[in-house]
């Protein structure tokens, strides 16, 4: 076992004063914690983003129509999305997965299995999803990991596409992490001030409904308000947690699929560094129920794994400090 003392005392004894490289040396010491090794890899990465939708959009929570997920589905296959052009611009694999679109576009990287496809019923109305749902949406995020893990991944990102799917996220954060439905519910993808109001009502509502089952049955008062690419997500993380590679979390959507990681699988949390801070106004509070402080804090509110991307340089900036600098004992003789 590395102890933080033991990774302290190796950075402190580097060819540089002691501290002078601020936050990074933070961050250099989650690396080595994580991967048990005073020399952290950052290659090979991998960015898997899974797409779904979201019943809950015919209830007029999102600026956006359902068809857009599937649209940008294709624009990230085709390598001209936010998350595909940083992917490239930093020599991150991109697995897209259909994790149950309503409108998938020809050709989509894996179909979804059936029980999924179409996305999920409105979370306003009752269960978003079936219990057997749950597990598929699951499975399919937990297989992906583990063909991360034996495809040698050393740091996963996760991303999402699914128009509506910060309505799920508000859920979840109020749900597991105990905000209240003001600092939950933010704008989204851009939601005006009547979205916004008739957004509030709903999550309010439907985390009400949720939160009376969570004691007795955490997972079905999960199924009550989430969607299928969070699920899958949540399957993702803890699968890589156990895989022991690095998690690098992205904003206030995938955070959310973290606070079901966690609850179901505690200790899927440690294995994680958080990006940055999302301008959704929930953020905040579910960063901090699972104990971690964003290395960004760059009002993004995008999704798709972009925050995790921009962050990724940062990581490999931490690997060589503490991987490749020569002691100081080196240098001096
Ligand atoms: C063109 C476009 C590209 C996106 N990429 C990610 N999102 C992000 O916005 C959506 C969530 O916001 P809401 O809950 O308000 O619908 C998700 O698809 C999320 O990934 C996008 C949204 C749009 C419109
Ligand atoms: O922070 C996020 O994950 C986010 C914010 C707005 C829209 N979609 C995702």
């Amino acid at each position: 076992m590395l102890s933080d003392q033991a990774i302290a005392a190796h950075l402190d004894a580097l060819a540089k004063p002691q501290g002078s490289m601020g936050r990074l040396e933070a961050l250099a010491t989650d690396l080595a914690r994580i991967q048990q090794r005073l020399d952290p890899v950052t290659h090979p990465r991998r960015l898997i983003l899974f797409a779904a939708d979201h019943g809950v959009v015919a209830d007029g929570v999102s600026a956006w129509p359902q068809a857009v997920t599937g649209a940008m589905m294709a624009t990230i296959a085709a390598g001209k999305a936010t998350s595909s052009a940083l992917a490239a611009a930093h020599e991150c694999d991109l697995e897209l997965i259909d994790a149950g679109a309503a409108f998938p576009p020809a050709g989509a990287a894996l179909p979804p299995q059936q029980i999924l496809a179409g996305g999920t019923r409105s979370l306003a109305h009752g269960p978003a999803m079936t219990a057997e749902q749950f597990a598929a949406a699951w499975d399919l995020g937990e297989k992906a990991a583990r063909r991360a893990a034996d495809a040698g991944v050393a740091v996963l990102l996760l991303g999402e596409m699914g128009i509506g799917n910060t309505t799920t996220a508000a859920c979840l954060t109020m749900l597991l992490a105990g905000a209240d439905s003001d600092t939950a519910t933010g704008r989204g993808a851009g939601a005006d001030d009547e979205i916004l109001a008739r957004k509030r009502a709903i999550v309010t509502a439907a985390a009400a409904r949720a939160v009376m089952m969570l004691g007795a049955d955490p997972r079905a008062a999960i199924a009550e308000v989430a969607g299928f690419e969070i699920i899958a997500m949540a399957g993702c993380f803890a699968e890589g947690a156990r895989r022991r590679m690095t998690l690098l979390l992205d904003g206030y959507v995938a955070t959310a699929a973290a606070l079901v990681a966690e609850r179901l699988y505690p200790g899927t949390a440690t294995m994680m560094i958080a990006a940055h801070q999302s301008a959704e106004p929930g953020h905040a509070a579910a960063l901090a129920q699972l104990g971690l402080a964003p290395l960004l804090d760059w009002q993004m509110r995008l999704g798709e794994g972009s925050g995790a991307l921009v962050a990724l340089p940062l990581l490999d900036s931490a690997a060589a400090l503490i991987g490749k600098v020569a002691l100081l004992s080196e240098v001096t003789g």
